[in-house]
Order: structure tokens, then sequence, then C-alpha cells
């Protein structure tokens, strides 16, 4: 998946941090099915309370942007986020018995205050394109994973993950997003963006967020004996 062209650059600057995120050992467990439910169910309390805050931070982005265009791509990934890939998580803990009040409530996770912090302090202490570059490893990363899991065709569990994930709504997001990145990208930093002083310190804050990643999957298998 490519979802533009500042994307592939990023995600080619980040090394191996990259393979360590989307292929790590919790993501092909979701894929052929044997990843433990607990894992499961603790990384989604936990990813509910991240989406939580990461809603937050796109709507920083709102705050931060120069155009309208700008402002209205950002509100719509709110809203995507809020109102759409949330679902998941609370239709599956309500299966479990687990409400949305008490996901709201749960205690987080030290690599999960981590990661969300990070990417809110990237939008404070930064511009726009430092927080785009701090935000981006998680919503593209997903589509990544999703729409490679989608392919394995086998019976896992994990199916309405892998759907929502690899699915048409999730995936539209990620090229609005890919195109929001480039357009903002162009705009601030010229067509040869990697030639601008700017550039290390911004594939630097990809690689930090994706290396957070790397260890909120880490947390998720951590639930378990
Ligand atoms: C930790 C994490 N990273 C990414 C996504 C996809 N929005 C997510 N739900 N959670």
């Amino acid at each position: 998946m490519s979802y533009g062209t500042t994307f592939p650059l990023w995600r080619a600057a980040a090394g191996d941090a990259w393979s360590d995120y989307t292929r790590h050992p919790f993501v092909e467990g979701l894929g052929d099915g044997t990843l433990p439910r607990a894992a499961y169910l603790h990384y989604l309390v936990q990813d509910y309370l991240y989406l939580v805050h990461y809603s937050r931070a796109w709507a920083l982005a709102v705050t931060k942007a120069e155009t309208l265009d700008e402002m209205r791509a950002c509100a719509a990934t709110v809203h995507a986020l809020l109102n759409g890939e949330m679902r998941l998580h609370v239709q599956t803990c309500a299966a479990e018995g687990i409400s949305e009040a008490e996901l709201f409530a749960a205690a987080e996770a030290p690599q999960n205050i981590a990661y969300t912090r990070y990417v809110l302090d990237a939008g404070h202490s930064g511009d726009f394109l430092d927080l785009m570059a701090a935000l981006a490893p998680c919503v593209l990363g997903y589509g990544e994973i999703g729409a490679r899991l989608a392919t394995f065709g086998g019976k896992t569990p994990y199916a309405d993950w892998i759907a929502t994930y690899a699915g048409a709504d999730y995936q539209a997001v990620c090229h609005k997003a890919g195109a929001l990145i480039d357009g903002a990208v162009a705009r601030r930093l010229g067509e040869v963006p990697e030639d601008s002083p700017r550039w290390p310190r911004l594939c630097a804050r990809f690689q930090t967020a994706t290396r957070l990643e790397v260890d909120f999957w880490a947390m998720g298998l951590r639930s378990c004996p």
C-alpha cells in the first residue's frame, strides 16, 4: 500500500521498525487466529483508550491546520475514529460484558500513555507536519496490516478486526490521510521535501511513533502468561 508519495518515503526511512510493527507476532496471531483471546481483549480495551487520545490529536491538527481543506480533512478523521473505528471496540467488548463506561474508565497501560502523549506532544511542541509525521504510522500502518491479513483467507476469530481495517471505509480514511499529508508537505516544504532541513526530523518522528506501535503490540501480548 502506498497511500500517496510521502508515506512510502517515511516508511522506508523507518527501516526495520516498520516490519517490526506491521509483521509483529500479535499481528500474525490475528491473521492465523492463534492470538489468545485474553490478549486480544486486553489490547482492545487499551486500544479504545488509545483512540480517545488519538482522536484528540487529530482534533489538535484542526487547530494547527493552515487551510480550510486541511481543517475539513482532519475533522473528518476525528469523526471516522470516534464514530467508525471505535464501534469495533465498543461492540466486541459489549459482547464480552464490558460496557463503554467501563472501557472509558479503564486504567491506561504505560505503553499507551507513552505513545498517545508522544503524539500529542508532537502537535503541541511542533507544527502541523510534526503532528502528521507522528499520526501517520497509526492510521496507515493498520490500513496496510488489514489489507495484508485480508489476503490470508483462512478462518480466524479475528475476522471482524481484519474486516474493519481492510474494509472500504477504513481504506478510504487511509487514502485521504495520505493525500492530506502529501498536500501539507508540498505546501510547507516544496516539491522536493527530502531536501528540506526539516526532513530528517519528520522521518525521526515517524520512526519513533512506529517504535511505539511495536511496544503497543508487545503490551497486548504481555497480558498473557
Ligand atoms: C495502537 C493503534 N495504532 C493504530 C490504530 C489504527 N487507527 C489503532 N487503532 N491502534
